[in-house]
């Protein structure tokens, strides 16, 4: 992106945090028929208002890739703390939008972000346009809502197009989940 647009990056990632805030309301809520219609239609104005500026593969904000996890509606946010060329640090807080049963987190929605930041952390640090050949998750403990959580990624091996990854996602002392992963680097010319 230009410089110019970094600007307009930082309103639209504005635009996604709304956007959590309602899919995380959206989850605590029971509306009378009344409302829900009412509600239903507001929603699909501002559905048809975002139409007016769809805009072609590579200028779509939310797939800007350095803004992966944030500017993205459906992907979990995270922070990357620390990182060096083997290992990574970070925080996530889920909401209750990322709810399964009663205040933790889904299962998918845990792999979801494993997949995304043990990627992103083999695109900065393993090998670039890589995809995810297998990803197993290894859920210890429920994992809670609305608590800031601590990540770890690293890198364990490197064996030609292969990169061999592992994650885990921790509470306090408490580990709620480990994945390891391997990630392959595309041949050349491959979409
Ligand atoms: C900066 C911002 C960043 C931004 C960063 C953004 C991060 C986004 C992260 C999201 C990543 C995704 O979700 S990606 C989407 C989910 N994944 C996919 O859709 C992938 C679908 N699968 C594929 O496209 C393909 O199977 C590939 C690319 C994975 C591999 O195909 P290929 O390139 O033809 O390679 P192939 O010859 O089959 O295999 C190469 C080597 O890997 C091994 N291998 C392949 N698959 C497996 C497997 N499942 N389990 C074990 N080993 C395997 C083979 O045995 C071989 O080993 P050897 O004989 O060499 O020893």
């Amino acid at each position: 992106m230009t410089e110019a647009q970094a600007y307009d990056t930082d309103v639209f990632v504005d635009m996604i945090e709304a956007f959590r805030d309602l899919q995380a309301t959206l989850c605590l809520v029971a509306p009378p028929p009344e409302a829900t219609t009412e509600l239903t239609a507001t929603i699909e104005d501002v559905t048809n208002r975002l139409k007016e500026f769809e805009a072609p593969e590579g200028d779509r904000v939310a797939r800007e890739l350095g803004l992966r996890g944030i500017g993205h509606p459906v992907l979990v946010p995270y922070q990357a703390t620390d990182m060096s060329d083997t290992g990574m640090l970070g925080s996530v807080t889920f909401s209750y939008a990322h709810m399964g049963s009663t205040n933790t987190v889904h299962g998918g929605v845990i792999t979801m972000l494993f997949d995304d930041v043990l990627g992103m952390f083999v695109s900065r640090k393993g090998q670039p346009n890589s995809r995810t050949a297998f990803l197993k998750v290894n859920y210890r403990n429920t994992t809670p809502v609305n608590r800031e959580l601590r990540m770890t990624a690293s890198i364990d091996k490197i064996e030609g197009r292969k990169t061999f990854v592992t994650g885990t996602l921790s509470d306090g002392d408490i580990v709620c989940a480990e994945a390891e992963a391997l990630f392959v680097q595309l041949l050349p010319g491959r979409p």
